[in-house]
């Protein structure tokens, strides 16, 4: 990607996708302090913690997702140095030549592992991912005919360099994913379920994690790191380190808000599986990114998805006859394979989203 020539066409924006030269910064995303939660495994049935505080955390929690969709938690109880290692792991990865890089690449069968091809809406985004499942394998549906129940592994793909590149992906995981499951807790409060009620989706989860790198940009004003988009899963969990590019579509006005990096941060956004669960109490967010011509730019999201053969459905608790379901149920795993399959090509048409489901009132 950086030993391109002049700049490559496949990455230029239409006119009305560019980023402008000088984006507002974030203006109110809210910002959480998860201390009441975050030296407890379980966010209910805790005698030590003060029911008034979870109680107020809770409210919090509900009303960023309900208005922005995005919002940024701090004291969450992830160690500083797990970050730092594998932010550190990821950068010596991808400073390898592109034929070390390119041992561990991704194809058609080997979904998991390094890439640096991906579309966006059919533009190609300026930057290289690695991708890893959650679970080892990650066991998916194998194909997208819906009649067709037989099952696939994703297995990971690990590079030999840097050395324990493994054990440092592995333990960020174990880690974060105890954070995403009480940010699962507290949003399942939030709109008066139990705790835990979430908690069986994710038995057999397909959520994986991705190592973003944006290199320096010559045309910072042409491409995007990642196009327009909204996270497909149900929540997602972002490290970003301080270089800064994150952009949300306000609601209020469709402006595009950058997400100032705060230290020690995470950025925690509402995917579409969470916005067809809630009938879209919640709704998932459109953000992109932006690149620049001087510095690199690392970004790590862990993307809460739930087992294959979920049916995603507006929750029953949240229906009735004033809250008629918006959607149909679709298979998530089907609507998985579809998405992963079409990232590997420009499509002439539109991918397949949840608005595809959405039931006309
Ligand atoms: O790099 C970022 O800040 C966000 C990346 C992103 O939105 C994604 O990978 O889905
Ligand atoms: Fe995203």
């Amino acid at each position: 990607m950086g030993d391109l020539g002049e700049f490559d066409s496949s990455f230029i924006q239409a006119l009305e996708h560019r980023p402008k030269p000088n984006a507002t910064e974030a203006q109110g995303i809210p910002l959480i302090d998860l201390s009441p939660i975050s030296c407890h495994e379980d966010v209910e049935t805790n005698s030590e913690t003060d029911p008034a505080s979870i109680e107020e955390l809770v409210k919090q929690v509900g009303s960023a997702c309900k208005n922005w969709g995005f919002f940024q938690v701090i004291n969450h109880g992830v160690p500083l140095d797990r970050r730092q290692r594998i932010e550190a792991a990821a950068r010596e990865f991808f400073a390898q030549s592109l034929e070390e890089k390119r041992k561990v690449r991704r194809d058609e069968v080997k979904i998991m592992g390094y890439y640096d091809r991906e579309h966006t809406k059919n533009v190609r985004d300026w930057k290289e991912v690695f991708d890893f499942g959650v679970e080892d394998p990650t066991l998916v549906a194998a194909s997208t005919d819906p009649d067709d129940d037989s099952v696939a592994y994703w297995t990971n793909q690990w590079p030999e360099y840097p050395p324990k590149f493994r054990e440092t992906c592995e333990e960020y995981t174990r880690d974060v994913g105890k954070l995403i499951m009480k940010l699962m807790e507290l949003i399942a409060l939030s709109l008066g379920l139990k705790a835990k009620r979430f908690h069986e989706y994710f038995k057999d989860q397909t959520s994986t994690i991705r190592l973003n790198y944006y290199p320096p940009c010559p045309s910072p004003e042409l491409a995007l790191g990642v196009g327009r988009h909204r996270d497909n899963g149900v929540l997602t969990v972002l490290s970003q380190d301080e270089v800064g590019g994150l952009q949300v579509k306000r609601r209020t006005d469709g402006e595009w808000i950058g997400v100032k990096p705060t230290p020690g941060a995470f950025i925690i956004n509402v995917g579409d599986i969470m916005q067809v669960w809630t009938n879209e109490a919640y709704r998932s967010a459109e953000h992109r990114v932006v690149v620049n011509s001087v510095k690199e730019r690392l970004s790590i999201p862990f993307f809460l998805n739930p087992a294959h053969y979920t049916e995603v459905k507006p929750l029953e608790e949240l229906i009735d006859e004033e809250h008629p379901p918006k959607y149909r149920p679709y298979v998530w795993g089907k609507f998985q394979v579809i998405r992963k399959r079409s990232n590997f090509i420009k499509l002439n048409v539109e991918n397949i989203q949840i608005d595809d489901f959405r039931i006309a009132h």
